[in-house]
Parts: structure tokens; C-alpha cells; sequence
């Protein structure tokens, strides 16, 4: 088949939240897809969309309810046909999109793993007795409580540089970020290291990162597929699996990472209470091509673990 390429006159528009981040993210899949077409920069056009997730800063983000804070604004405009392809981090993305838009296509993925930072300590293990900690991830507060129920968590939101300053600041000892998103930065230096997953499950599809487009749209869908990585869509089929069979939301503490050996997918998983007093963990291998019915099953088993009730905050 041939692909109606895109030119600069007429460029594939790119849309992307305007975090230096989600830029790095944007300007790489224009980077993959230049060189496996072999085009000029300038046959793209990255359009920064602001979302209400970038808008709001001063509120939790779970304060503010609703599914879909950061890809809202950027999915009206590709139905609309300002922008044509829009990229996402995966760990931020609901496992349904909207009618008429889909996300099959993924970038190799990065370095799963959470990232300990801190100027005072080297690793977790040196925290001291009742120190405070800062994240907003509730998965990453309830895996540290559980460990740690004498830690303090306070809440930390923000890009990089506001969260390295907050630690300065003394707000906090330690703080977590993704490994994903340092090393697309550029501040890999910035993580004291990275936390074995046995100690901290990364959140499901962290470091992935995803090409949605419009359903109707084959030439898009033609150059996607040139740029498609099949062992990371192996893995986020039985993470996002998992998560879809959970219901999860932003508002409960999951955690899961698939890793190919072989012809053989594992399949760890973890669901804590939002209060860090209990977790639930599972660690299952099968057959890569039945990704997602392990992370199903292993969604039930959990689900049958916990009895209902499990996700309520205990007020
Ligand atoms: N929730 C915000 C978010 N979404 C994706 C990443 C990092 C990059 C990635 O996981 O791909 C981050 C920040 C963080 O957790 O440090």
C-alpha cells in the first residue's frame, strides 16, 4: 500500500499536553516516524493543547473528579480534525477511549520502575523513623504505608523542578517520581536509584508511551503502524487487562508490570487500600499471547481476595 505522506505544506499535526515531558514525548514520535518515512521535521506540526489537569494546580487531582483530566481537550480536538494523532503517557490514559478515537500504537517502552529522590537519604530503607514523604500518587502513598506505616505522606504535585524544590525546601525527605519520564529529560541523575518492583509496583503502563488517532483514519493508521512496538503492546494487553478488569480509576491504589521472558509473559500485581493497610498481591506467568486473559483472571482472584468494601477509604 502506498501512504499518502504528509508534507510541510500539509503536516500531521501532533497534539500534545505542553509539559516539557509530554513535549520530550511528542518530539520523539515525530522523530520515529521522520526517520521510518523518511521525512523532513517539518512535515509535523506539534500543537500543545492545555487540559484541565494542566489548569488546575493548586487542587489534589482526585479533588477534581471525572476520568480523563489530561486528554479531555486534546481527544475534542482530534475529533474535530485540528490535530490528527495525539500522544500520551500510558499510566495517565483510562482503558476506554471515546467513540471514533483509537490507541493501539506504542513506543518502546522506558524503564518501568519508580525512581526514590531525595537529598538527605540514598535509598528508602534510610528514612528515618516518622519521616515525611511527598507524593500524590495514591499508589505510591498506600505501597509506602504499608512498608512504612510510621512514614508521613504529604501531598506533592507539580512538574520536576517544582517537586526538587519542595524537597529543598524541607517539605518533605524523599519524594518518588517515574524513571520513565527523568531519563526522557534528560535528569536521569535526578533518581538517588530505581526501586526493585518488589519493593514499589510501578503503576500499570508506566514508562509506555501511546499513539491515539481517529478510527476512520487509514493513512494515519498506515504510519502508525511503522512505529508500533509489539513487545510493549504485549505487556500493557495484560497490565491494561488487569486495570480494566478492576474498574481502576485514578482514585484506587493499583499496581501492575507484565515482563516477556521467552514465549512467556509475567504478570505481577498488587491492589491496596487507599489507607496503606492492607495489600493484595499476585505473581502469575502464561503463554505471551494470552496477556490479557492472565491479567483478567488475576483482576477476579484479586477482587475474590478482597470482598467488597476493599477500596473504601476507612474513615
Ligand atoms: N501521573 C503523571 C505522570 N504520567 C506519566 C509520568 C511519567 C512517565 C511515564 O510513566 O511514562 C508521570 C510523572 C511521574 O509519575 O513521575
Amino acid at each position: 500500500m502506498t501512504i499518502d505522506l504528509p508534507t510541510p505544506a500539509r503536516p500531521l499535526k501532533i497534539g500534545t499536553r505542553g509539559s516539557p515531558l509530554a513535549l520530550a514525548q511528542a518530539h520523539e514520535t515525530r522523530d520515529r516516524l521522520a526517520r521510518a518515512f523518511d521525512l523532513p521535521p517539518d512535515a509535523f506540526e506539534v500543537c500543545v493543547i492545555q487540559t484541565t489537569g494542566d489548569r488546575v494546580q493548586d487542587r489534589p487531582l482526585k479533588e477534581l473528579g471525572g476520568k480523563g483530566l489530561f486528554t479531555r481537550e486534546i481527544e475534542a480536538a482530534m475529533l474535530t480534525g485540528q490535530i490528527d494523532i495525539a500522544v500520551h503517557s500510558m499510566k495517565d490514559m483510562p482503558v476506554l477511549q471515546p467513540e471514533g478515537l483509537v490507541l493501539d500504537c506504542y513506543l518502546p517502552r522506558e524503564d518501568p520502575r519508580d525512581a526514590f529522590v531525595s537529598n538527605l537519604h540514598a535509598a528508602l530503607a534510610d528514612i528515618p523513623e516518622g519521616a515525611t514523604v511527598g507524593t500524590s500518587s495514591l499508589r505510591r502513598r498506600a505501597q509506602l504505608l504499608v512498608r512504612r506505616p510510621d512514614l508521613t505522606v504529604v501531598e506533592f504535585r507539580g512538574n520536576v523542578q517544582t517537586r526538587l524544590r519542595k524537597l529543598s525546601e524541607g517539605v518533605a525527605c524523599a519524594t518518588f517520581l517515574a524513571m520513565a519520564g527523568l531519563n526522557r529529560l534528560g535528569r536521569p541523575e535526578v533518581a538517588r536509584g530505581a526501586l526493585d518492583p518488589a519493593d514499589m509496583l510501578p503503576a500499570v503502563a508506566q514508562g509506555a508511551i501511546g499513539i491515539e488517532r481517529r478510527a476512520d483514519d487509514s493513512r494515519t493508521a498506515a504510519m502508525l503502524d511503522a512505529i508500533h512496538d509489539q513487545r510493549t503492546g504485549e505487556q500493557l494487553a495484560a497490565e491494561r487487562a488487569f486495570l480494566a478488569a478492576l474498574d481502576g480509576s485514578c482514585e484506587t491504589p493499583i499496581a501492575g508490570l507484565a515482563e516477556r521472558n521467552g514465549t512467556t509473559l509475567r504478570l505481577r500485581g498488587e491492589i491496596l487500600r487507599p489507607d496503606g493497610t492492607e495489600s493484595l498481591s499476585d505473581d502469575q506467568s502464561a503463554p505471551v499471547e494470552d496477556g490479557a486473559e492472565l491479567g483478567r483472571a488475576m483482576a477476579a482472584a484479586l477482587l475474590e481476595r478482597a470482598g467488597p468494601g476493599f477500596f473504601d477509604f476507612r474513615t
